[in-house]
């Protein structure tokens, strides 16, 4: 069974040209005997004092403002970041999809580039030969994908590393926004099979500012503010308090889409 459980944890960046003088300075702190303070060097606390556990099963949206932390909160429950403070535990295999084309080789060919990106997704090379004709069909691309990947147009690429980012059989799931991007008419073929994906995997987290996929993916929420965990609920009771408007409020009466807000 999937579980995350972050417990009082801080993410901290010191701030690199500080770190550097303060280095300078510990150096010849200690040729002169005396050592600076840790406290002198300038941190940026991305994630203060967080703590949240989800389970299996979870479908959870991260929303907040620009800088709010919800990068950094992915990148922490993906066990990419460890806390500088506090405790993080990770039970699961974890996709990360932060970038749709992070992984991707321009110099070889769409085929070689959906193994190799399955991989990177935690997929073993056996699995992802079993699913190249699914993507081939899924992302149209025909004979291009015996070409090298920089032939293609930014379209193009787009639409292979969906059709691998949906393939998977992910454990925990962890989308960032990126994938809201693709183009609107391409994104409402991959709706289908982006909702089987996050049905398919055992818990997701999606940080996005669509409320229309949000809502669509999402059963709660967790507002980040400043660093901070302002809220984590039922989604529709997050998003109401974060946008300060009911985003469901329009819909009542098709309110059986599997939202899972409050009523
Ligand atoms: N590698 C880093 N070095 C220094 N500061 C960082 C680093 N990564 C993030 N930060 C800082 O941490 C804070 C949170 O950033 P983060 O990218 O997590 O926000 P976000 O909520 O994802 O923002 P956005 O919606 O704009 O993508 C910001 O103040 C940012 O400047």
């Amino acid at each position: 069974m999937v579980s995350i459980d972050v417990q009082n944890a801080w993410v901290e960046f010191p701030i690199f040209d500080a770190k550097t003088r303060s280095l300078k300075k510990a150096v010849l702190g200690k040729a002169g005997g005396k050592i600076g303070g840790e406290g002198k060097v300038p941190v940026i606390e991305a994630l203060r004092d967080v703590s949240i556990s989800l389970q299996h099963g979870d479908r959870v949206a991260l929303v907040g403002h620009n800088g709010a932390g919800k990068s950094t909160l992915l990148r922490l429950l993906s066990g990419i970041y460890e806390p500088t403070r506090g405790t993080s535990r990770i039970v699961g295999k974890v996709a990360p999809v932060f970038d749709l084309g992070v992984g991707m080789d321009p110099e070889i060919s769409g085929y070689d580039n959906i193994i190799i990106r399955g991989l990177f997704l935690g997929m073993t090379r056996k699995q992802m030969e079993s699913r190249i004709d699914d993507i081939a069909e899924f992302s149209e691309l025909g004979n291009y994908l015996s070409m090298p990947l920089r032939t293609y147009s930014t379209g193009m690429r787009v639409r292979l590393a969906l059709g691998v980012v949906t393939s998977i059989d992910p454990e925990i799931l962890l989308l960032d926004e990126g994938i809201g991007a693709v183009d609107a008419a391409f994104l409402d073929k991959a709706r289908d099979r982006l909702n089987d994906l996050v049905k398919r995997s055992g818990m997701l987290v999606f940080a996005s500012h669509s409320d229309e996929f949000l809502k669509s993916l999402c059963s709660t929420a967790i507002w980040v503010d400043h660093g901070q965990v302002r809220e984590h609920g039922p989604l529709r009771e997050v998003l109401t308090h974060y946008k300060g408007r009911d985003p469901f409020a329009n819909d009542d009466e098709h309110a059986s889409v599997g939202a899972g807000g409050t009523p």
